[in-house]
C-alpha cells in the first residue's frame, strides 16, 4: 500500500491566513497527507474525515501528548467509549434541545439585547465581533455553565488562550504561560461555585452535573471538561454568529430572501458553519496500522482532520466554496459525527440561529459594512471573523418593550422589596416611575436603610455614598414606604410575604465573606474584607473591631481588597469629612506598618479598576514595593493596569508610615501558625512564598450565607417565578456596581410589568400587617439626625453601633425632624420655558432634575428630558436648557449621553440662538477630571454654536453639600441672569 504523499508546500502562517486553496489542491491529490509544517497527517476529503469519526477504536480521540491535553486537561473531547460515554452522558442534562428552548432560550434573548444595546450606544463603527458577538456568547455560556464567580470578560480571556495554547504547534512559551494562567484561574473559579451549586440546586451545566444519580465525576474531570466547554463552547456560537453576519453582508440577495421569510434563519445558520466551520481542526490518532483513502498510516500517527476541508469537498456539494442559503440540505461536519458529535450544538443553534441574527438584523436597520474598514477573517485551527466594523442607519426599539404608560395605567400592584441597599431601593425607583400609583414596601432586616452604601461602601469615599441622598428622596413619596427591623425568614415567612403582595422582589445581596479553602483559613486572625469594611461602616450586628497588628496579608487584587488596603494604610488624618467608625479603625489598623496585597493574575488581569491604585499610589505617608508583576514586556501606555502599577514606585516615600508589597502572580497556598495566624504562604511561578503576618484579610469574594432565600446567580433574568424576583447580587451574583444596579431595576421593572400584562400576577393584595418592632422612615430620619448631631470634629456623622442604639433612636420622638414635603403635592408653574436635559449614570442627576422642576415652579415652566431620549435637534431656542451631566469612568460623559454627545460631535447641528447653561456633577477626587463629563457636552454644544449663558455650576460628591441645594442654587443665579433677555 502506498505511503501517503508528502505535502512540504504547506506552511502554517499560509493556512492561518487562508485554508482554502491549500484544502483544495490536497483534495485533489488525494485527501491524506502527511504536512511535514504540523507535523500531522491532514485529512482533507470529506470521506477521509467521515471514516475516521465512524471508528473510534482506530482512530481515537486520546492521542498522546495532546495539546489539547496539555492546555486544558483532559477532557472528554479526547476520550473514548466507554469513559467518553459517562462523562458526555452527565454533561448533557443542561443542554438538551428542550431545556435550550424551556430555560436558555429566554436568556440568549435578554443577552442579545442587553449586547445590541451596547454595540449601538457605541456607534456605528463598532466591531460586530468584538462589541456584540463575542460579549453575547461569552455572558451566554457563563450564564450555562453556571460560573457567576466568573464575568464574561473572564470567559472570554480563558476561551482565547486556552484555544492558543491547544492550537500552539509552534510551541511558543508565552502562549504556553498564559494557557497556564487561564488554567489556573478556571479552577479557581470553580472551587468557588461548585460547593455552592451542590447545596442550590439549578438549571445550570455545572447544577445538573453534581446530580446525576450513581455518578459522581472526579473533580480533575470536571475542570478540564469546563475548560474543554469555554474553550468551544464560546468560539463556535460567536464565530458563526459573525461569518453568518459577514455572508449575509455581503449577499444582498440572499439577505432579503432571509429577512423575508424567518425560517431561512436556520438555513443560514448550517450554510455558514459548512461554508466557514468554526472548529477548523481536530486531532485523532492511529491504534494501529491502517489504511485510509487509499495510503498506509502507521499505528501512533497523528492525524489532523480538518473539517474546514470537509465542508468544502467538491464531491459532496456543488460549487463549494459559495456561500448559498438555499443548497440542498446535505450533513455538513461542523458539528462533528458519530460519538463525539457536538453536545451544544442545540444551544449555538438556538443561541444565533433563533436569536442573535433574527435580533441584529431586525433591530439595525441598514446594518452594512463599513467601507473603508474592510472586515478580516483568519485561521485554520479555529477560524472566525477577527474584525467586522459595521453601521447602520436607524434603530428599531426591542420588540419585547412594553411601553411604561400602558403598565401604568392598567394596574396599581402592591410590592414588597426585600432589601433596602441600593439593588432594593434603585428597584422602587423605577417601580415606581412605571407604576406611580402602585404601593411599594421596602423591608430591610436592620432599622436602617441603604444596606452596603451604609456599611459595603468604603468610608472615605463619601461620594459613592451620596446615592442615598436621592433614595431618601424615593421614601417621600407617599407610596414607597420603609419597613426597618424586619427579618424576612426570619420575624415573617416568605410565603407569609407572597400571601400578601402582588410581587416580592429579593434584594439581600450576599453578605458571607468567601473563605480561602486552604489549610489554616479559621485560624484566629483570619478576617474577611467584608467583615472589616463593616467594622469600620459601624455595622450593627459586627461587634467589637479586633487589631490586626503590625503585618497585615491582604488576599485578593480586586476593588473590595484595594479598598481594605487604603483604609488600613490611611491614618485618622487621612478619614477627614468622612463617617468612618473611628474607634473600629484605631483598633484595625492603629499599629499597622506592614500591608502585603497578594493576587493570583498579572496585573493586566487584575480585577481592581486601575484608578483606585492610583489613588494608593498617592496616599500620603505610604511606600510601595512591587514583587513580580512582570511589566517589563508590557510597553507603557497600552495597558491601564500596568501603567498604574508601574505608577505605585514612580515617587518613592521617604521615611514612610506604612509599607505596601504588592505581589503578583501567586495563589494562597496554606496559612500556619500555632493556634493563630503566623504566616501566609503562596505558591507561585518560581516555587512558594512565606510572609509573616499577624493577621490575614481575605477578599476572595463574597458568598451566600444561611439566610440567603435564594440561589444567588440562579435566576439571571431576575424572575424566579411570575410573582418572585430577584435584584442586585441575588440575581447576577456578587458582581456589579451601584450604577449597574439601577440599569437592572430598570430591566426589572419592565419583566414585572410584562408578567402584570400577561396576567401571570394581579393586583389588590393587602401587604403585610404590622411586625412587632418594625422601624419606620421617620425613625430612619431620627436616627440620621442623632448619627449626624453626634459626629465627632472631622467627621460627616458618628454611626451608632449597635441596633438597641438605633431603635432607641428611631423611637425617640424629642428628636427634632426638619420639615420634608411629600413629593406628589408639588405642581408645575408658569412662567420662562426651561429644559433641564439630565445625564446620569446612578441616578443623582436624573434626581437634580426633578428637584429642579419643584424648586424652580412658578418661576419657570420646567420640562425634564433625560439626554438618552434627546437628539440635539430637539434644542429649540425659545427654552433656556439646563444641562445636567455627571462624569464617569476616566473622565467620560454617562453611558446614556454618549449617543447625544456623538451626535453633536459628528453631526454638527446648527444650533445658534439656543441657549444653555451647565451643571457639572463629579467628585473632586478625581483631580484631573472633575466634572468633565459635563464640559464634554457644554464644549460640543457651543462648537455647534449654543450660547452658554450663567455661572458654570459644579458639584463635588464627595462634599458636604447636597446637590440638589448647589444646583438650586445655582439655576436661581442662571435663570435671574437669563430671564431678563428672553423677556
Ligand atoms: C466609576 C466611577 C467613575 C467616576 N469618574 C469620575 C470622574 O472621572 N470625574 C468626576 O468628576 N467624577 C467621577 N465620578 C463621580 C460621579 O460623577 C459622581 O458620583 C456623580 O455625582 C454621579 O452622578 P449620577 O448619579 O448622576 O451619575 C465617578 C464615579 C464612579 C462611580
Amino acid at each position: 500500500m502506498p505511503e501517503a504523499p508528502v505535502a512540504d508546500w504547506v506552511t502554517i502562517p499560509d493556512l492561518h491566513r487562508d485554508p482554502f486553496p491549500i484544502y483544495e489542491r490536497l483534495r485533489a491529490e488525494g485527501g491524506v497527507h502527511w504536512v511535514p509544517a504540523v507535523g500531522r497527517y491532514l485529512v482533507t476529503s470529506y470521506e477521509a474525515v467521515h471514516e475516521t469519526e465512524l471508528d473510534q477504536e482506530v482512530f481515537s480521540a486520546n492521542e498522546r501528548g495532546s495539546l489539547q491535553i496539555r492546555a486544558m486537561g483532559h477532557s472528554m473531547l479526547r476520550r473514548d467509549d466507554p469513559e467518553h460515554y459517562l462523562e458526555r452522558k452527565a454533561w448533557q442534562p443542561a443542554l438538551r434541545p428542550g431545556v435550550v428552548q424551556r430555560v436558555w432560550r429566554s436568556t440568549f434573548e435578554r443577552n442579545a439585547e442587553r449586547y445590541l444595546d451596547e454595540l449601538v450606544e457605541k456607534g456605528p463603527g463598532a466591531d460586530l465581533i468584538w462589541d456584540f458577538a463575542a460579549p453575547y456568547a461569552a455572558e451566554s455560556l457563563r450564564e450555562i455553565i453556571g460560573l457567576h464567580s466568573a464575568r464574561q470578560e473572564d470567559l472570554q480571556r480563558w476561551s482565547q488562550t486556552l484555544i492558543d495554547a491547544t492550537g500552539n504547534y509552534a510551541d511558543d512559551p508565552e502562549v504556553w504561560a498564559k494557557g497556564l494562567r487561564s488554567f489556573d484561574e478556571v479552577d479557581a473559579a470553580l472551587d468557588e461555585v461548585l460547593p455552592w451549586h451542590a447545596a442550590n440546586p439549578n438549571e445550570s451545566l455545572l447544577s445538573q452535573l453534581l446530580r446525576i444519580p450513581d455518578y459522581e465525576m472526579p473533580i480533575e474531570r470536571i475542570r478540564a471538561n469546563v475548560k474543554m466547554t469555554i474553550g468551544g463552547g464560546l468560539n463556535e456560537p460567536r464565530d458563526a454568529l459573525g461569518v453568518a453576519a459577514w455572508a449575509l453582508l455581503t449577499h444582498p440577495e440572499q439577505r432579503r430572501a432571509v429577512e423575508a421569510d424567518p425560517s431561512l434563519w436556520n438555513a443560514a445558520f448550517d450554510e455558514t458553519l459548512r461554508w466557514v466551520a468554526p472548529i477548523g481542526l481536530y486531532s485523532r490518532q492511529v491504534t494501529r496500522d491502517t489504511e485510509l483513502a487509499g495510503v498506509r498510516l502507521p499505528a501512533g500517527a497523528r492525524l489532523g482532520i480538518c473539517i474546514l476541508s470537509a465542508n468544502r469537498d467538491e464531491r459532496v456539494w456543488e460549487d463549494a466554496a459559495r456561500f448559498d442559503v438555499r443548497r440542498e440540505v446535505k450533513p455538513h461536519l461542523a458539528f462533528g459525527k458519530g460519538v463525539h458529535v457536538c453536545l451544544g450544538a442545540w444551544v449555538a443553534r438556538s443561541e444565533v440561529a433563533d436569536v442573535a441574527l433574527p435580533m441584529l438584523f431586525e433591530r439595525l436597520r441598514g446594518l452594512d459594512v463599513v467601507p473603508d474598514a474592510p472586515p478580516t477573517i483568519a485561521g485554520w485551527v479555529f477560524r472566525g471573523m477577527t474584525s467586522l466594523p459595521v453601521r447602520w442607519r436607524s434603530v428599531a426599539e426591542p420588540a419585547t418593550v412594553v411601553a411604561a404608560p400602558a403598565a401604568a395605567e392598567q394596574a396599581a400592584p402592591r410590592i414588597a422589596i426585600v432589601g433596602a441597599g441600593p439593588a432594593g431601593c434603585f428597584t422602587a425607583q423605577a417601580l415606581r416611575r412605571r407604576f406611580p400609583a402602585a404601593e411599594l414596601e421596602v423591608l430591610d432586616g436592620l432599622p436602617v436603610p441603604y444596606g452596603l452604601v451604609r456599611s459595603g461602601v468604603a468610608a472615605d469615599h463619601p461620594g459613592t455614598k451620596s446615592v442615598a441622598r436621592q433614595f431618601d428622596r424615593l421614601f417621600q413619596h407617599e407610596r414607597v414606604r420603609f419597613r426597618g427591623n424586619v427579618r424576612v425568614g426570619v420575624d415573617v415567612p416568605l410565603d407569609a410575604l407572597r400571601g400578601a403582595y402582588d410581587a416580592v422582589v429579593l434584594a439581600t445581596g450576599m453578605r458571607a465573606d468567601r473563605p480561602l479553602d486552604v489549610p489554616g483559613d479559621a485560624l484566629e486572625g483570619v478576617h474577611g474584607a467584608g467583615r472589616i469594611t463593616r467594622l469600620l461602616n459601624a455595622h450593627a450586628d459586627e461587634g467589637e473591631a479586633p487589631s490586626l497588628g503590625e503585618r497585615v496579608v491582604v488576599v485578593g487584587h480586586g476593588n473590595v481588597a484595594m479598598d481594605v488596603v487604603r483604609l488600613l494604610a490611611r491614618d485618622a488624618e487621612g478619614l477627614g469629612g468622612t463617617d468612618v467608625d473611628d474607634e473600629a479603625h484605631e483598633r484595625l489598623a492603629g499599629a499597622v506598618r506592614t500591608i502585603h496585597v497578594v493576587g493570583r493574575s498579572a496585573p493586566s488581569a487584575a480585577r481592581f479598576d486601575p484608578v483606585m491604585v492610583r489613588e494608593l499610589a498617592g496616599l500620603p505617608g505610604v511606600a510601595h514595593r512591587v514583587h513580580g508583576a512582570g511589566l517589563e514586556g508590557i510597553e507603557p501606555g497600552k495597558d491601564a493596569r500596568a501603567d498604574a502599577v508601574r505608577g505605585l514606585v514612580a515617587e518613592p516615600s521617604s521615611q514612610p508610615r506604612v509599607e505596601v508589597h504588592w505581589w503578583f502572580g501567586l495563589s494562597p497556598a496554606r496559612i500556619e501558625g500555632d493556634g493563630r495566624v503566623e504566616r501566609a504562604v503562596f505558591r507561585g511561578a518560581d516555587g512558594e512564598v512565606e510572609l509573616g503576618a499577624d493577621a490575614i484579610v481575605t477578599a476572595v469574594g463574597f458568598a451566600a450565607d444561611d439566610e440567603c432565600l435564594v440561589e444567588p446567580g440562579a435566576h439571571a433574568s431576575g424572575r424566579v417565578e411570575p410573582g418572585l424576583y430577584t435584584a442586585g447580587w441575588l440575581r447576577r451574583g456578587p458582581r456589579g456596581t451601584i450604577p449597574d444596579q439601577r440599569t437592572d431595576a430598570r430591566e426589572l421593572a419592565r419583566l414585572i410589568a410584562d408578567d402584570l400584562e400577561a396576567g401571570a400576577i394581579g393586583a389588590g393584595r393587602d401587604g403585610l400587617p404590622p411586625v412587632e418592632g418594625e422601624t419606620d422612615f421617620e425613625g430612619w430620619r431620627r436616627i440620621d439626625v442623632r448619627e449626624q448631631l453626634g459626629a465627632a470634629p472631622g467627621r460627616s456623622r458618628s454611626k451608632l453601633r449597635s441596633r438597641a442604639a438605633l431603635l432607641e433612636a428611631a423611637r425617640d420622638a424629642t428628636i427634632p425632624l426638619p420639615e420634608v414635603e411629600r413629593l406628589e403635592t408639588a405642581t408645575e408653574g408658569a412662567g420662562l420655558p426651561v429644559t433641564v436635559l439630565f445625564g446620569t449614570e446612578s441616578g443623582g442627576a436624573e434626581l437634580v432634575a426633578d428637584e429642579l422642576r419643584r424648586g424652580l415652579a412658578g418661576r419657570a415652566a420646567v420640562e425634564v428630558v433625560d439626554i438618552a431620549d434627546a437628539a440635539p435637534g430637539d434644542l429649540d431656542a425659545s427654552r433656556l436648557h439646563l444641562l445636567v451631566c455627571s462624569t464617569y469612568g476616566d473622565g467620560e460623559v454617562p453611558t446614556s449621553a454618549r449617543p447625544f454627545l456623538r451626535a453633536l460631535v459628528e453631526e454638527r447641528p446648527d444650533l445658534r440662538g439656543v441657549r444653555f447653561a451647565a451643571f457639572g456633577m463629579g467628585d473632586r477626587s478625581y483631580a484631573k477630571t472633575y466634572s468633565r463629563g459635563s464640559e464634554l457636552v457644554a464644549e460640543a454644544l457651543a462648537a455647534c454654536g449654543a450660547e452658554r449663558v450663567g455661572e458654570y455650576g459644579r458639584h463635588d460628591a464627595g462634599g458636604p453639600v447636597p446637590a440638589t441645594e448647589a444646583a438650586l442654587e445655582w439655576a436661581e443665579g442662571v435663570l435671574a441672569e437669563a430671564a431678563a433677555p428672553v423677556a
